[in-house]
């Protein structure tokens, strides 16, 4: 009987003692998770939606007002799952956690991938840009803002936050950055063919076909529409111009440098003049307002500079207003290098296009989606012609062979009837 009570007694002892073994378990598993999550919960009292749009596709970024808070990325999660090339995806993950949600280098990676800083590829108003092979072989190319210019310091951080949210296939995308002590640097996706201003003046390059500047022409009003209708909020460039036009290797155009790009401020007014000379819409330096209009007074300008291959900068509209005067007028002011290559209607079209934009009323300019359909409207006729005569020229040489086989069927039949001679 004594015994009996000793079992029961062991029994109770160990069930509660496994019990409470338990119990310590799982509130222990419940204190690490609880714990472990503490560092990314500690911004999220300070968080803000900023939605976002993806070529069509929704996207939302919650992130916080300072740029060295992470970020949260919602909807179509893109920015956050897609891993943006190999050589990103090598690097520590702290690199990623940034409230651009872009990758972020140090100075030595850099000074790595451009040799010591020796690659110059050119120098702009924020200071040299480097071409740099990243380890996976992959080009980019990096801007290396003055540390002396506060204006380039203030650029960065609107290009930063601005280009991590904003991706368009006619837009320079921006894969990166670096932020190291007084170093800011911004890195590009690299683009093979240059500026579209190198194209059109320097005279060593081959000069673009017709065909081709009406389609960079599309590219940079789709770019442009991008930032006017897609982008929420709107985004102005404010310094569209030739020299911040990059193609890629196939030619394709897109739009770059936004430095001095600005989210549009309903019935805002600025202070300081931006942009550059030659470019700058008239109306915005008498009524110091810049809208999406001033975008298309400038596109207006490079339009020219594709029809003209005449620098804003050599009196590019002295030319386009005494050529205004007569319809066909256009003509006489044409790149003489595509003159005999080139299609009359089409060209004449694309300058009415362009004469609209440079209305000197802004409200009385078309809309850039207005602009992007005009233009490829240019583009369907062309090729619905081409289509028709190849169609044609299709059936010419259908025509032709079945002429000769019916020849041939001729000279066999007589051949048949003649027989052989006796
Ligand atoms: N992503 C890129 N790929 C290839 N070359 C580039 C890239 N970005 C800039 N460059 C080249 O680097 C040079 C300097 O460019 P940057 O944009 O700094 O100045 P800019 O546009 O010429 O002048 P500004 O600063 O006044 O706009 C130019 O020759 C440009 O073609």
């Amino acid at each position: 009987m004594v015994h009996k009570d000793l079992v029961i007694i062991g029994i109770s002892v160990g069930v509660a003692a496994g019990v409470l073994i338990t119990s310590i378990i799982v509130l222990g598993i419940c204190w690490y998770k609880k714990h472990a999550h503490l560092p990314r919960s500690t911004n999220e009292g300070s968080l803000a939606t900023l939605p976002i749009r993806e070529n069509g596709l929704g996207a939302s970024i919650e992130m916080s007002a300072s740029l060295s808070n992470s970020v949260i990325i919602k909807g179509s999660d893109y920015l956050a799952k897609k891993p943006r090339n190999s050589w990103w995806s090598n690097h520590s993950k702290d690199q990623f956690t940034s409230a651009s949600g872009l990758p972020r280098y140090s100075y030595k990676d850099i000074q790595k991938a451009t040799q010591n800083f020796t690659t110059i590829l050119g120098q702009g108003s924020f200071g040299p840009v480097y071409k740099a092979v990243m380890p996976s072989g992959e080009l980019v190319a990096v801007k290396v803002l003055a540390s002396n210019s506060k204006q380039g310091e203030k650029e960065f951080h609107t290009e930063v936050t601005l280009l991590a949210r904003l991706h368009h296939r006619n837009l320079v995308n921006l894969v990166g950055y670096c932020v190291d002590k007084e170093q800011r640097m911004l890195v590009y996706e690299f683009m093979t063919k240059g500026s579209l201003e190198n194209l059109l003046y320097n005279e060593e390059e081959e000069a673009l076909s017709w065909e081709e500047r009406v389609q960079i022409a599309l590219d940079i009003s789709h770019g442009i529409e991008y930032l006017h209708d897609g982008a929420v909020p709107p985004v102005i460039h404010r310094d569209l111009k030739s020299s911040n036009i990059l193609l890629d290797r196939s030619m394709r155009a897109k739009v770059a440098d936004f430095g001095l790009s600005k989210e549009e401020v309903f019935n805002g007014r600025n202070s300081g003049l931006k942009g550059t000379y030659g470019y700058i819409d008239p109306m915005y330096i008498s009524t110091n307002e810049f809208t999406t209009k001033s975008d298309v007074y400038s596109f207006g300008v490079i339009l020219f500079e594709l029809i003209t291959a005449i620098h804003p900068h050599q009196n590019l509209m002295e030319y386009v207003n005494l050529a205004g005067m007569s319809p066909d007028g256009v003509d006489e002011i044409i790149d003489t290098r595509i003159i005999g290559t080139f299609n009359p209607v089409e060209v004449r079209s694309l300058a009415k296009i362009a004469h609209k934009c440079l209305h000197k009323t802004p409200r009385k300019r078309p809309s850039i989606g207005e602009v992007s359909q005009a233009i490829l409207r240019i583009k369907q006729i062309r090729l619905v012609r081409e289509d028709a005569q190849s169609f044609a020229g299709e059936d010419f040489s259908r025509a032709i062979s079945r002429i000769e086989s019916q020849q041939l069927e001729l000279k066999k039949m007589a051949s048949i009837n003649e027989g052989p001679r006796q």
